[in-house]
């Protein structure tokens, strides 16, 4: 009897010091597991917020990125959730009324004070970039310029964001932040595979960024960038006045100077359909500093339509100079390129005319033969096939179309078999494609020279596991007391 106590005595299941012990243990690891769970749900949960104004020659947006609080310097962790295009034209066409140029993005910034959380306010950047409408309006007349960019500077410090600046953005800069945008966006950066160029075509500039094979010949259009852990070697340029709305002007100019019936004021022009008529002042046209020989033209023109894609071809060609050219080779007025190089993303009116054209995929000669036909259609069938778009860019797309064959084949010098690496792109997931978003990354320094540590594991493995390995101690607990209960039933009968 006395040996029987002395066993149970010996046994530590049986000890409350034991059960007490078990008990605490399984609740620390319980808790440690939930707050580990909970505390990295509650980071995940709180973004930060970006506000980009894209302050185009034609209009201007505004977009609205997000991203995790705790992951800034993870790439592809940013996102656009929100864009606001401001109602009317482009700052620049403010240069007469510059109080206004502020005035009209109250809309669009009052829409992201709703968008984005009160507390998030004060901390969020807000950075206005202009282009080339800006850049031209410097060139014309500098003083009208800064009083625009004061006054869109006035209206967005009145916000409760944290304003970083309104600046014109140099060419090389927005050819190279859209290269930044389309790669972070398509992960080629973390991935580190090939990257893909970036072609943006404005309505006053267009612009072409990538990364060549051969040697860059000219320091102006070189950029160099360390993104990653990897070092890029970028060529990139801009032309100004090759956007879509400057080169129609050009045109236009051109032909003037052949094609125009003095005596009854006639504009006839093969970019335009047959039957399309319609009346415009000179001034409207050739007013800019893009259009250098200004013949003397009556004040007002009828602008007439012949709906011939070959001569249209011919005469789009006559605004690519390609008479001179100091390096190994040109794309157009004397501008250094290297041959393209690897896959392309179009964006801007590339994508806006190719793909109302339904000519997003096919060849090159597709394209041209969709092309001719599409311009011999007379305006009245246009007119009747697509009431819900604008007349004026529906009278357009003759001409626009035919200056992105003309640009991408005689300017950049793609070919028939190059033709499919062009893709035309709007979006890559949520956001634009454009040179905000790899705007913004720069100057808040979210794409880090060196790539970061990366966790042990990711936040779902590390949750799992730490669920795993809570159950299997409680299972090694729950084995151990069995085994003890039964060791102990079993010496117990030994003894009886
Ligand atoms: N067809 C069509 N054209 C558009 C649309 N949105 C803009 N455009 C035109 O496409 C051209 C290029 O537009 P954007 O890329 O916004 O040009 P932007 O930024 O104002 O001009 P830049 O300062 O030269 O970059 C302009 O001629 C616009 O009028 C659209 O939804 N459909
Ligand atoms: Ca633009």
């Amino acid at each position: 009897m006395d040996e029987q106590r002395e066993v149970q005595v010996k046994n530590p299941c049986h000890r409350p010091v034991f059960l007490i012990l078990t008990a605490v243990i399984a609740a620390v690891i319980i808790t440690v597991v939930s707050i580990s769970v909970v505390q990295n749900k509650h980071i995940l949960q709180k973004y930060k917020y970006g506000i980009v104004l894209d302050a185009g020659s034609s209009h201007t947006s505004v977009y609205i990125y997000e991203w995790p609080a705790e992951k800034e310097n993870n790439t592809g962790m940013v996102r656009q959730t929100h864009t606001c295009h401001v109602k009317g034209k482009g700052i620049s066409s403010y240069s007469t009324i510059p109080e206004k140029a502020g005035m009209s993005l109250q809309e669009c910034m009052e829409e992201a004070k709703q968008k984005i959380p009160v507390a998030r306010h004060p901390e969020t950047p807000v950075y206005l970039g202009a282009t080339a409408g800006m850049r031209l309006l410097k060139m014309d007349n500098e003083d009208a310029s800064n009083k625009v960019l004061a006054s869109v500077t006035n209206s967005l410090k009145k916000y409760p964001f944290s304003f970083q600046g309104a600046r014109i953005i140099l060419g090389q800069e927005e050819g190279a932040f859209g290269w930044i945008t389309v790669n972070y966006l398509s992960d080629n950066f973390r991935k580190a595979m090939g990257t893909l160029g970036a072609l943006d075509l404005g309505g006053a500039s267009t612009q072409i960024t990538f990364i060549p094979k051969q040697e860059i010949e000219s320091q102006d259009n070189t950029i160099d960038f360390r993104l990653y852990g990897n070092d890029y070697h970028l060529y990139t340029h801009s032309f100004l006045c090759f956007g879509k709305d400057q080169v129609l002007r050009l045109s236009l100019a051109e032909k003037s100077r052949y094609t125009l019936d003095k005596n009854n004021s006639t504009l006839s022009d093969p970019c335009f359909h047959t039957g399309y008529n319609s009346s415009k002042k000179y001034m409207d046209v050739f007013d800019t500093p893009c259009v250098k020989e200004k013949s003397a033209l009556p004040k007002d023109f009828i602008h007439v339509g012949l709906g011939d894609w070959a001569e249209c071809q011919n005469s789009v060609k006559k605004v690519f100079d390609a008479s001179h050219c100091r390096y190994s080779t040109c794309s157009f007025d004397g501008v250094f390129q290297p041959s393209v190089e690897g896959k392309f993303g179009a964006f801007s009116a590339f994508y806006f005319v190719m793909d109302f054209l339904n000519l997003t995929s096919g060849t090159l000669e597709d394209a041209k033969l969709k092309m001719r036909r599409y311009c011999s259609t007379p305006w009245k069938d246009i007119v009747q096939r697509y009431p819900k778009i604008l007349e004026k860019y529906l009278s357009e797309y003759c001409f626009s179309g035919t200056y992105i064959l003309t640009l991408l084949e005689h300017g950049y010098k793609f070919t028939s078999n190059n033709w499919k690496d062009i893709q035309f792109i709007k979006k890559i997931g949520d956001s634009d494609a454009g040179w905000t978003l790899g705007y913004m990354l720069n100057l808040t320094n979210m794409i880090p020279a060196e790539a970061p540590d990366v966790p042990l594991m990711p936040h779902g493995g590390y949750v799992s596991f730490m669920v795993l390995f809570t159950l299997l101690v409680f299972l090694l607990f729950f084995l151990a007391f069995l085994y003890y209960r039964r060791s102990t039933r079993t010496a117990q009968k030994d003894i009886i």
